[in-house]
């Protein structure tokens, strides 16, 4: 099937712009340029340090891309506060995050909500990691495959096979994320390749096959290796360990296939 990994990593409301420019050095520096052939990484740091973080990348022509963590539905006007899609592609982002459960449960961010931003981002040529995932109470209830399976039919819905083949998908159980409580392996699979079947019924089986789905939630160098060498499981929205530079850079290695000497 070919599809390349994704590292992808969200920092959240971490580090100001001195901070940002601090680590991602340091990220490429830890990541030997031979990663690069065999897994994409990037980071998603808040807005005020995109600027930062593209002079860095450009200046010393790194191979690690960099994206928003948020984009607006719109595309310009008066609406305070938000960030145009537009504003990000200029500024030379690959990725957007949509809908993270951060901002599905602390903003409101519905499945309407989610999709408008996935076809704003699409609109800008950004490619939007769209995020899904189940809270405790469905994975303990056993729902979580058609908890997923709906979340995502929501938030892709109307969209033509063409845009479904530009986007990546991050199956993110809201139980794992932050906790130190990761997915088992199994769990991840199960969920990322019910994702990657209702995919097919949505556009068709070849793009499903082109779709990178990736797990997030308390995914570290030392579980990353069994997460991404799940059939369905094309990489990791990363949090908190997006933060260290070793061990991203690590955790990055081993999904291109070997940990850093
Ligand atoms: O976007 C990233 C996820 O929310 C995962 O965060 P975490 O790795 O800190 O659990």
């Amino acid at each position: 099937m070919g599809r390349k990994p994704l590292i992808a990593g969200n920092w959240k409301m971490n580090l100001n712009h001195l901070e940002a420019i601090a680590l991602v050095q340091k990220i490429a520096f830890a990541l030997p340029a031979k990663y690069f052939d065999k897994v994409d990484v990037t980071v998603i740091p808040p807005f005020t340090d995109i600027r930062s973080v593209q002079t860095v990348v450009d200046g010393d022509k790194l191979l690690v891309t960099y994206g928003a963590q948020d984009l607006s539905e719109h595309d310009s006007g008066a609406y305070t506060g938000e960030i145009s899609g537009a504003f990000l592609a200029k500024l030379g982002c690959t990725y957007v995050v949509v809908g993270h459960s951060e901002r599905r449960t602390m903003h409101a961010e519905t499945d309407e909500v989610v999709l408008a931003k996935t076809k704003a981002a699409l609109r800008h040529g950004l490619t939007p990691i769209v995020c899904i995932g189940e809270g405790l109470e469905v994975r303990e209830s056993g729902e979580q495959v058609a908890y997923n399976v709906a979340q995502l039919k929501g938030s892709l819905a109307g969209l033509s096979a063409e845009e479904i083949g530009k986007v990546v998908i991050a199956y993110e159980p809201v139980w794992a994320i932050g906790t130190g409580r990761v997915a088992s392996a199994e769990d991840a699979q199960e969920v990322c390749s019910a994702v990657r079947g209702a995919l097919g019924e949505i556009a068709d089986k070849a793009t499903a096959d082109s779709v990178r789905v990736l797990y997030g939630g308390s995914v570290n160098a030392k579980n990353v290796g069994d997460i991404v060498g799940q059939t369905d499981v094309d990489g990791a929205l990363v949090g908190g360990a997006s933060l260290k530079s070793d061990e991203f850079a690590n955790l990055s290695a081993i999904a291109a296939g070997g940990p850093l000497p």
